[in-house]
């Protein structure tokens, strides 16, 4: 018979858990219903079991996959404040074959139970879940790295990135990888630059506590947008086995930079004013509630990084990300380099080639020129466009089945966690200092004008 995994979720009346993680739960066990899997909910709340499980079943619902909660073993709550030894031992009581414990918790929080849990016997095999941000900087990541080496060995740690459960970003390596025409332009001899930027329309949403702390740099580009990235410039692994395709990510994430170790001139800032968005009124985000203006938090960012090696030396990676921004687009960008030489007599501009993928819905274009039109001489633009799948798992869908089968490439590595902050740590120190202006772009809007322009 198949293990059980028990699913221990810490934070279990938090927005988290019934916003993305249940409905992930209930997908995922409509797809595979032959899983295995007990859940536990720990929170604060002095729920019982039977309010437990009617959330449960509601946000299974809100995904539209109620009938899964039939899938599910058993499920209890228990009351517990999990930065407390005694608590801790109490939920983690009768583990099963295997316990996967997930921290839908704040970052103080998580590194406070993990203090706690030190002093407690964990069983064999238990996996730990931690959602970002992971620390506040390069040192705080490597102290909370440090705490969770004493519990449990890193393959069991699962820093949880939903961007690398994103379909998109897993199309990423078929197209890389499994085309020979592909691969042998994929380095700065062939591209120009490499744009990964994700726009939402979304404003605070009611969720200053945190993201005023954050702002968009942190939010996105520390996390998401640098994952991303190190799939796209990876060198190929030999297999996409954990080890292998971590290893090769992280490589990337060494090797990177800010452009010309210039944080100053390599980064952008700015915050949205009050405008329309998708017909809704925004407020300024100063004026959303629970913003303090004196923090100067940016709702949009955007930094240049170099991949210092022979593959990518020279190309440009612009990561950018923002909210109330005029259209939800979420695209990675590569744009190769003109032609060297147009033969006269063909007429009109040739810009670089580009490959386009969106981040949802999933679509690939690769834009040419061509000169097919009335005119053979004069040159054109064509794209040849293809829908890729979606997968049959959203993001946050993919990353838990790997939690429940313990197995770790698509969460962040230690190191690699480390890694990206050293990679901004340098951007917030100079946003800090005062080096970089915060710009204001109207709720709505594509950003400041004077920015430069997106391919
Ligand atoms: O579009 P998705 O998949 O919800 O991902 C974007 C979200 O990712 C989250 O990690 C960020 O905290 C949010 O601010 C952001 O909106």
């Amino acid at each position: 018979m198949a293990a059980e995994t028990t699913l221990l979720i810490l934070g279990a009346t938090g927005d988290l858990t019934s916003r993305l993680l249940l409905p992930a739960l209930g997908q995922l066990l409509a797809r595979e219903p032959h899983r295995r899997v007990r859940l536990r909910g720990a929170g604060m709340e002095d729920w019982d079991d039977e309010h437990w499980r009617q959330v449960v079943r509601e946000s299974f619902a809100s995904g539209g996959f109620e009938k899964a909660f039939d899938a599910v073993d058993e499920s209890t709550y228990q009351q517990a404040d999990i930065t407390r030894k005694e608590d801790l031992e109490r939920i983690m009581a009768d583990p099963g074959d295997r316990l996967a414990m997930y921290f839908a918790v704040p970052p103080a929080v998580a590194a406070s139970a993990c203090d706690a849990l030190a002093d407690v016997k964990i069983p064999e095999g238990t996996v730990l879940a931690l959602e970002k941000p992971f620390g506040v900087d390069q040192a705080g990541a490597r102290d909370l790295n440090d705490r969770l080496a004493r519990l449990v060995p890193e393959s069991q740690v699962f820093r949880v990135d939903h961007f690398l459960g994103r379909s998109t970003t897993l199309n990423v390596l078929g197209v890389r990888f499994a085309n020979r025409v592909i691969a042998s332009v994929w380095s700065a001899q062939e591209i120009e630059s490499v744009v990964i930027r994700y726009d939402e329309t979304l404003g605070l949403e009611g969720r200053a506590g945190y993201y005023d702390h954050a702002g968009a740099l942190v939010d996105m580009i520390q996390s998401h947008l640098l994952q991303v990235m190190a799939v796209v410039a990876m060198e190929p692994p030999a297999t996409l086995h954990e080890r292998d395709f971590r290893d090769a990510t992280t490589a990337v994430l060494r090797a990177t930079r800010v452009w010309e170790d210039d944080p100053a001139t390599a980064s952008r800032r700015a915050r949205y004013t009050a405008g329309e968005v998708a017909g809704r009124a925004l407020p300024s985000y100063v004026d959303e509630p629970g913003v303090d203006p004196a923090l100067d938090t940016e709702t949009l960012a955007e930094v240049v990084c170099e991949v210092r090696n022979e593959r990518w030396a020279g190309v440009l990676f612009r990561l950018r990300s923002g909210k109330a921004l005029g259209g939800k687009d979420g695209e990675i960008v590569v744009t190769f380099r003109k032609a060297n030489h147009v033969p006269d007599g063909l007429v009109g501009p040739a810009p670089g080639s580009v490959l386009r993928f969106s981040l949802g819905p999933d679509h690939m274009d690769v834009e040419l020129n061509v000169n097919g039109g009335d005119d053979p001489f004069e040159l054109e633009r064509a794209t040849i466009g293809a829908d890729l799948g979606e997968g049959a798992l959203k993001a946050y869908g993919e990353v838990l089945s790997g939690i429940l089968d313990a197995d770790a490439t698509l969460a962040v590595r230690g190191d690699a966690a480390e890694e990206s902050w050293r990679i901004v740590d340098p951007v917030l120190a100079s946003w800090r200092a005062g080096e970089v202006p915060l710009d204001e772009y109207p709720a709505g809007s594509l950003g400041p004008d004077h920015w430069p322009a997106l391919p």
